[in-house]
């Protein structure tokens, strides 16, 4: 598929097969969400399923994480109509900060931040990301968004993987993702399919 093309039906998740394949090994994201976030069709179609089970909750700000949730997590508070908020990996911003450490799939110690100045109690935020694999770094930001006594209205990913911490996320919160039912294995199993024709 070539990086603009538009699937003529565009069945759910179409646009999944715009991810390119990782061509660098496990140390890598196996999925790399950048070629979707170059198709305008294909990010609005995401952005669209993402949104579905949020259409009646009351949102005030969209937070996505660092780096590639901030370009889908501003795509998402776009279309909604609100602010947008960066939660950024540790030593990038220049005003006061809460931290929160945390493991993700790469089994390194990691930190994020958010501003202190946004998030407060009655605040109700939607959290992006581009993934959620082990869990860690979204529950990272639910943790810094919770311990300002603001609000998860949910939580919202192109995918979640059925890890203990991916389960944990949608046991806990609502939330949304991308994947049709019957690639959710293809996800857990870390490999599409739709790669297979993939040029
Ligand atoms: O569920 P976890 O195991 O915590 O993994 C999920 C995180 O990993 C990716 O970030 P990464 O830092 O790889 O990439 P990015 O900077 O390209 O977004 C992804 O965007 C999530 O933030
Ligand atoms: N983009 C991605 N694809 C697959 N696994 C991931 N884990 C974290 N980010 C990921």
């Amino acid at each position: 598929m070539d990086t603009l093309t538009v699937s003529p039906e565009r069945p759910k998740g179409w646009y999944l097969a715009l991810m390119a394949p990782n061509t660098k090994g496990p140390a890598f994201a196996w999925l790399d969400p950048s070629r979707l976030y170059c198709n305008s069709q294909a990010l609005a179609d995401c952005v669209k399923d993402l949104l579905g089970p949020f259409h009646d909750d009351s949102i005030d700000i969209v937070a996505g994480i660092d780096a590639m949730g901030f370009i889908l997590g501003a795509s998402v508070a776009t279309v909604l109509g609100k602010g947008f908020l960066a939660i950024r990996k540790a030593g990038h911003l220049c005003v006061d900060t809460q931290t929160q450490n945390y493991t993700d799939y790469t089994e390194r110690e990691k930190t994020i931040e958010v501003r202190l100045d946004v998030l407060k109690p009655g605040v109700r935020v939607l959290l992006v990301d581009q993934w959620i694999q082990t869990g860690g770094t979204m529950k990272a930001a639910i943790e810094l968004v919770e311990k300002q006594g603001a609000t998860v209205v949910g939580v919202t990913a192109v995918a979640i993987e059925n890890t203990e911490g991916g389960k944990w996320i949608k046991k806990n919160y609502k939330f949304s993702h991308c994947i049709p039912e019957e690639l959710q294995n293809q996800i857990d199993n870390n490999y599409l399919n739709s790669f297979k024709t993939f040029n």
